[in-house]
């Protein structure tokens, strides 16, 4: 069994602010136990406009955001998941979104960049947002083996892709961390039901560490932090506010539902029949 935590923040304008906050957080997390614990997105930082990230970016591998996440693992004993970072990647004008994974010794193993932008306008809503202008997408799946099974990375926006669960399945991820900032009307609308389908459908664990309360750019998030289990129950959540939701995690369990509902062997459309037709 190992206990995890998603970590609910409702950023501000002031990094070294959010980041005191993000301390506290973990500390909380550290304190109860947990082994794993999940930022959410953008935790350094929810600026009044989208393009205040680029200010904040960093070279991979040093900074104040990744030295915090660095320092606070290895202080804590603690595995941790830094929902997003702003990396450089060479572009004036854009960075990546890129979800850092430090194990408990402070090193940065892993790095999943983002890879659906959120280009949306709200219907029946004055809200829009355009990710792309200031986010170049990765195009790469990611997951890693931790002492907690094999984990799987996806941001956000990410959740309404199946087809990237599908892919971090097809690599047996028993784990998903999802760190988030979903807008309060579109959370309102999809976002306990896709956390759930994607839980569920894949048979895996979800942690989803969400943003959730009000932003200086007059910008409301959702909240609603959650642990799902691979039959689609919410082992924990927090609706609003700061705060940390925790669980345990059973590999025995799951594999017990893998095995007494054996959906996932019963696929038969998708990558080996695409790939038998070439
Ligand atoms: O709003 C902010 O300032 C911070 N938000 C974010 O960083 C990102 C990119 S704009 N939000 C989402 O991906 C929302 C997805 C979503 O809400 C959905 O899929 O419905």
């Amino acid at each position: 069994m190992t206990l995890v935590a998603a970590i609910q923040m409702a950023s501000g304008t002031h990094p070294p602010a959010n980041l005191h906050e993000a301390a506290r957080l973990l500390g909380e997390a550290a304190k109860a136990g947990a082994q794993l614990a999940v930022l959410p997105e953008n935790f350094a930082l929810m600026g009044m406009r989208e393009e205040d990230k680029l200010a904040i970016r960093e070279q991979p591998g040093a900074g104040m955001i990744q030295d915090f996440l660095s320092e606070q693992s290895r202080r804590l004993g603690l595995w941790i998941v830094g929902g997003t970072v702003p990396l450089d990647c060479g572009d004036e004008q854009r960075v990546t979104a890129s979800c850092l994974v430090y194990d408990d010794q402070g090193r940065c193993l892993t790095r999943y960049d983002k890879i659906h932008l959120f280009d949306v306008r709200l219907p029946d809503h004055d809200e829009y947002y355009v990710e792309s202008e200031s986010t170049r997408p990765g195009d790469s799946v990611v997951v890693m083996d931790t002492p907690f099974g094999r984990l799987g990375l996806a941001v956000c926006y990410d959740l309404r892709f199946p087809e990237l669960f599908r892919s971090l399945l097809d690599e047996d991820v028993e784990l998903i961390v999802l760190p988030a900032a979903f807008t309060a009307v579109t959370g309102r609308a999809h976002w306990e039901a896709l956390l759930r389908a994607r839980a569920i459908e894949n048979q895996v664990y979800l942690i989803a560490a969400a943003q959730g309360g009000y932003h200086v750019n007059g910008r409301e998030t959702h909240g609603d932090s959650m642990i799902v289990d691979p039959w689609g129950n919410i082992l924990d959540r927090l609706p609003r506010g700061s705060g940390v939701v925790l669980a345990s995690l059973d590999r025995e369990r799951q594999q017990a539902v893998r095995r007494s509902f054996p959906a996932i062997s019963h696929r038969r459309l998708g990558c080996q029949l695409v790939h038998d037709k070439r």
